[in-house]
């Protein structure tokens, strides 16, 4: 730091910090001239003794400049001697700011320059910057940051996920775990973590109509996220353009003027898919609007034609996610409309890896040869590679050069990378997670009931006329008065009164069946039941489903059309009527996947009330015997309607019974031997990408591990204590914090007028929704610590303390010192930062006593500071202090070149991988251009830079003075 006056540069005044920040009028003749006009005050000092500081910011300080908001520093430029700086607002935009111009009643964030001008708090406030300081630190680079607070369970098999799609710079993947095992969890988590990573602001959900309300609940409930849901209405409100003239007096340039982009309103956004795709003008805003993160709920619906006539879905989501750089697709049925659909939503997250259609197909029929490779060197390496024919199939997939420094060095680490290479680059793809029921474990029986009922009279004689659908959907055949004609009714009826505590879902492919069913069911027989169709509106159906899951009044039957099928939560219910059963395999396991789901504690009862001999019955038999439906979740059923779908609708219409028998054995081999195939190859493939149980084990233990630790309940007691709330012990483990009558803030983030009660035990928040989970990343705590840390809070702090080992009069220096990295947020490089803050402790001969001296037992020993006797020590001891600072912030400079170095290591390492497999990519396809490794290598040059400008900037400093 420069220590010559030059006129323009802001210093303070040591005896007098009151006059706030001063500016250098003059520099001459051994004399400094400075103005306070926070206080409308001159000096004059000898240049050489002047009692004045120099005020200079760091990256990540605050300041002031009149008529701004808060700008935060992210870097300075000195020219002559003066700083410029150069600082963010809250839109992200940065300003230049000479120092000159900075608010002259600015108060020192800075904590050297704090303690010099005796501007010092008591030391419990010192030591709750510290802790915050401490955690924020640890938490940021923690591999766990994002999965500790929200209110779900851990299981491995969605904290693998998370954790690991999170990692990569711009997650793009398709989840496609099983109908029910937690996507829409999965998802939550990645968002979570992208949010508090910063590495995400805005985010965008497109999901169907009706899963809008619950995804809005799951991700407010579960991962306190307030999204705001967008339609037709909110926009209006906000873009009152109009393109239509709706009357004589249209205006279109009045209308221009009125245009808004309503989606800039949010950061945190669901859009119904029905909605949005239908209207053009809203596709253009929403994508004008800018998004960090796109995620679509039952991407299946996103259908493709090569053709170019592919839906207006999948040209929504195409369109977007060519703009937004992190994008997850859901599907628990990839390859619901057949396997190009699912090459097509993977070329949309990856083009270069999916480059063509044939070329996947290929791949495809390679799946089993991968998996040998990967079995070999994951069970028994050295000996698969000491094989020559194994080197050699390894050789031509990856290249001379990785199969050498694999045979040189066939390290745990080394065959790990080969395995994700193949499988990356000749496997299922990174970009494809799907977990199983068999691989996650644990899930209830499916329990099939037949009820084989006589069909009606004049069935048999209107199905001879009719389609196989209609034969399958007896309710368009029988006419109007089919409630009366229709014997499912009547079994539905009994069955219901048999079992009046059961809660039952029906699911009927007719909405109008559905609507009338229901009708009949509760106006004539009094049952209490609901009904849940596309014909009602968002809310309409959320009500239903309300009162469907109510425990105590609910509604003991719901009926839903084939909407209520997808993505809907109703693992209360253990009874599911299948009213009919669709052709497709996928949709059957959808509306399975309602029950059969997280959460499920019993058996899954399917019943499927028939008529004997007929379509009905044969289609039965056909899930029952040859896809295995209604036993575990069908993996091949798609493969045998493409196979077999032909002549099983030929078979069903019939009227010879042998027909079905014998396609149903025939599938039921072809089944057997698909499946066979899969779990040597694909699936293997699968399973080995979706979950390392390991790995997922290490991720659990430490989120336990943290979330065991009493530091928290410690933390949030100081913080109360501190900043005047009220807290009161709920219960065990529980809290219950109010705001005070001595708050030192008109109010606390995130902290009710009445109070709030929250756990620190996740399985109490679990089974307690009314009460919050506490965790590190509660919003209430987080937003504390940050508060904490962007002001100048208990940064600067003198104490006495009493030790008998130490001379009376020894200071002791202490100091916290955070990272920064000059560096635009999307280098992402806080993560190759170590996860803890720098801690320094120093005597007045310079020794470096930190580890001799822990910060706890400073904080034990600490005693107060009268406020009058302030003044008086602080000149006795400036002299000392001011020797002893350049001394920690040259150490503080040392351990900067080691982080540096460690960072510097783990950025190179990652970015060459990243590279070699960009590299290995564009020697299989064209689709990679030359040029995208030139962008990647100016990204990476632009990274080591930036890791250059790393600082340990001090963030808090207190003085122990050892009395006697
Ligand atoms: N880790 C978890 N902790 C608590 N509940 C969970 C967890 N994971 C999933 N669930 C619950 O299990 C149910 C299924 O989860 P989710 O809706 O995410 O599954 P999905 O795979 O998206 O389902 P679908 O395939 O039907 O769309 C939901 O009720 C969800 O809240």
């Amino acid at each position: 730091m420069s220590t010559i006056f030059i006129a323009g540069q802001r210093w303070i005044s040591n005896p007098e910090p009151e006059l706030g920040l001063g500016i250098i009028l003059e520099a001459a003749n051994r004399r400094v001239v400075i103005a306070f006009p926070a206080a409308e005050e001159e000096r004059t000092y000898a240049a050489a003794a002047a009692p004045l500081s120099r005020v200079l910011f760091q990256v990540g300080d605050n300041i002031d400049v009149p008529n701004q908001g808060p700008l935060i520093v992210t870097e300075q430029q000195e020219h002559n001697g003066c700083i410029v700086y150069f600082a963010k607002d809250e839109n992200g935009e940065i300003h230049p700011v000479p120092e000159q111009i900075l608010s002259a009643s600015i108060k020192l964030s800075n904590a050297k320059e704090r303690l010099l001008a005796g501007q010092v708090e008591h030391h419990r406030r010192f030591a709750l910057r510290a802790a915050t300081l401490e955690q924020q630190n640890t938490s940021q680079a923690a591999s766990t940051r994002g999965l500790l607070g929200p209110r779900v369970q851990l299981l491995p098999h969605q904290m693998y996920i998370a954790a690991e799609v999170a990692s990569r710079p711009s997650p793009r993947v398709l989840l496609a775990d099983e109908v029910g095992l937690g996507k829409t969890i999965e998802a939550g988590l990645i968002i979570h973590q992208l949010l508090l990573l910063e590495r995400a602001k805005r985010v965008l959900i497109v999901v169907p109509d009706s899963l809008v309300h619950q995804w809005l609940v799951e991700m407010l409930r579960r991962f306190n996220l307030k999204f705001s849901i967008f339609n037709e209405a909110r926009c209006r409100q906000i873009d009152e353009y109009e393109d239509e003239p709706s009357s004589i007096f249209f205006d279109e340039e009045e209308s221009k003027e009125k245009e808004e982009n309503p989606f800039e309103d949010a950061q945190l956004v669901i859009c119904p898919l029905s909605w949005i795709s239908s209207h053009e003008r809203r596709q253009q805003q929403l994508c004008d609007a800018g998004w960090d993160m796109l995620v679509v709920d039952e991407a299946h619906h996103l259908h493709w034609h090569e053709d170019g006539s592919s839906s207006p879905e999948y040209k929504l989501v195409e369109r977007l996610s060519a703009e937004i750089a992190s994008v997850l697709l859901l599907t628990a049925t990839p390859e619901n409309a057949g396997i190009d659909g699912h090459f097509a939503r993977l070329r949309l997250l990856d083009p270069a890896r999916y480059p063509d259609l044939d070329a996947f197909l290929e791949e495809q029929s390679h799946y089993e040869e991968i998996s040998e490779l990967i079995q070999g060197l994951s069970d028994t390496a050295d000996a698969a590679l000491s094989d020559a024919e194994f080197c050699k199939r390894l050789e031509t997939l990856l290249g001379s050069d990785q199969l050498k420094s694999l045979q040189k060095n066939p390290s745990a680490e080394q065959l790990d990378k080969t395995i994700r290479d193949l499988l990356d680059r000749f496997g299922t793809g990174r970009m494809l997670y799907r977990n199983t029921r068999a691989s996650v474990g644990g899930f209830p029986k499916r329990v099939l009931h037949e009820h084989a009922l006589n069909a009606p009279a004049g069935y048999e004689q209107a199905c001879t006329t009719a389609s196989i659908e209609e034969s399958l959907h007896p309710e368009q055949l029988l006419g109007p008065a089919w409630l009366k004609a229709d014997p499912r009714v009547e079994w539905v009826e009994k069955f219901l009164l048999q079992n009046p505590d059961a809660k039952v879902l029906l699911i009927a492919a007719d909405s109008n069946a559905a609507q009338d069913l229901e009708l009949h069911l509760r106006l004539r027989r009094g049952i209490a039941s609901a009904v849940f169709h596309e014909d009602l509106s968002l809310i309409e159906r959320d009500r239903a489903a309300a009162y469907f899951a109510d425990p105590e009044d609910g509604a003991q039957l719901l009926i839903c059309s084939e909407i209520g099928s997808e993505g809907r939560n109703f693992q209360f219910a253990q009874h599911l009527v299948l009213f009919d059963l669709p052709l497709n395999p996928d949709l059957l396991e959808q509306r399975i996947g309602r029950l059969d789901r997280i959460g499920q504690l019993g058996d899954v009862n399917l019943h499927v009330p028939y008529y004997a001999g007929s379509a009905q019955e044969k289609l039965l038999h056909w899930y029952r015997d040859a896809v295995n439906i209604f036993e575990q979740p069908c993996t091949v059923g798609n493969a045998l309607i493409i196979a077999f779908g032909e002549e099983l609708k030929a078979a069903l219409a019939s009227s010879d019974t042998t027909v079905i028998d014998s396609l149903i054995a025939r599938a039921a081999a072809k089944a057997e031997e698909l499946q066979e195939h899969l779990r040597k190859g694909r699936n293997r493939l699968l399973e080995l990408n979706s979950c390392q149980p390991q790995r997922a084990a290490k991720l659990i233990a430490s989120l336990e591990a943290e979330q065991r630790s009493d530091t928290l309940a410690d933390y949030i007691e100081m913080l109360a204590e501190q900043f005047g709330l009220d807290h009161e012990d709920h219960s065990d483990n529980a809290i219950i914090l109010r705001p005070g009558d001595h708050m030192i803030t008109e109010a606390f983030p995130h902290l009710p007028e009445d109070g709030i009660t929250g756990t620190f035990d996740r399985e109490r928040a679990l089974s307690r929704e009314d009460i919050a989970y506490f965790s590190w990343e509660y919003p209430l705590v987080s937003s504390a610590m940050d508060m904490v840390m962007s002001s100048d809070f208990g940064s600067a702090s003198i104490c006495t303390i009493a030790v008998k080992a130490l001379k009376p009069g020894t200071l002791l220096l202490e100091a916290f010192f955070s990272p920064a990295v000059q560096a635009p947020a999307w280098l992402q490089l806080q993560r190759y930062l170590p996860a803890q803050s720098f801690r320094l402790v120093t005597d007045q001969q310079n020794r470096n006593l930190s580890n001799a001296v822990a910060h706890s037992k400073l904080n034990q020993l600490a005693q107060g500071v009268k406020k009058t006797l302030m003044p008086v020590l602080l000149r006795e001891v400036r002299g000392s202090i001011t020797a002893m600072i350049p001394h920690i912030e040259n150490l503080a400079e040392d351990a900067a070149k080691d982080w540096i170095k460690s960072a510097t290591k783990a950025y190179e390492t990652d970015r060459s991988d990243e590279r070699e497999r960009l590299q290995a990519l564009m020697s299989r396809n064209s689709h990679v251009a030359p040029e995208e490794l030139d962008v990647f290598d100016q990204e990476t040059v632009l990274g080591l830079n930036a890791l250059q400008s790393l600082q340990l900037n001090m963030s808090a400093l207190r003085l122990a003075i050892v009395s006697q």
